[in-house]
């Protein structure tokens, strides 16, 4: 792959909002759990294998078809996030290596996917700026509708949103992993602050 690619209109429109209204409503969808990278931000993760992907759709049908168009073949561990950023939110610059709290010893994904499922009209700021190394490769102005494919050993960070209004994305990153690595991840399951909360309070 090119070190990122767009492939703009990648959904019938309709879809964009589904989604919009099924992750607001998704009682994991609360402040982040991400690390202190995310300023601001809201999601929730859901982490899984793809021997498991039947049982992700099966607890999350929306997700479907953006899983059938963004999942990469030569992939078998993901880490899908929807991300809500609003006025003042920002992401601050990093590699996504999400899997690394499963297993110490994994490398960044493949590949990082992102759908743009809604942006403020004349968004300022909110570009998500990718760079190898120090050198930066591109700055993208997110699009409602447009799927992102990234290579996954990118930095990358999202400038601070100045406009009011959500910009929600949905992220995917892909990872290609060893037999033994694939071992320590989870087969299935979601990460969010409210299920942590949940999990304490049976304790
Ligand atoms: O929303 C974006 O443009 C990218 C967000 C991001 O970097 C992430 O979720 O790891
Ligand atoms: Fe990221």
């Amino acid at each position: 792959m090119k070190q990122y690619q767009l492939q703009p209109n990648a959904f019938p429109s309709n879809y964009l909002n589904d989604l919009w209204g099924e992750i607001q409503a998704c009682p994991y969808f609360t402040i982040n759990n991400l690390n202190r990278d995310f300023v601001g931000t809201k999601g929730f993760s859901v982490v899984f294998v793809r021997s498991h992907l039947p049982q992700v759709v099966q607890q999350f049908p929306y997700f479907k078809p953006y899983l059938d168009l963004a999942l990469q073949a030569n992939c078998n561990a993901f880490y899908l996030n929807p991300l809500l950023l609003k006025e003042g939110s920002r992401v601050d610059p990093h590699i996504d290596r999400s899997l690394r709290s499963y297993c110490k010893t994994i490398e960044p994904p493949a590949v990082v996917s992102v759908l743009y499922v809604r942006v403020p009209p004349d968004m300022e700021g909110g570009e998500l700026v990718l760079r190898s190394h120090k050198r930066q490769l591109g700055q993208i102005k997110p699009q409602v509708n447009t799927l992102l494919h990234f290579q996954g050993d990118l930095t990358h960070s999202v400038n601070a949103v100045k406009t009011p209004g959500n910009r929600l994305s949905l992220v995917c990153e892909q990872y290609s992993l060893s037999e033994a690595e694939l071992a320590e991840i989870p087969e299935f399951t979601v990460e969010s602050r409210v299920a942590q909360y949940a999990t304490k309070k049976r304790k």
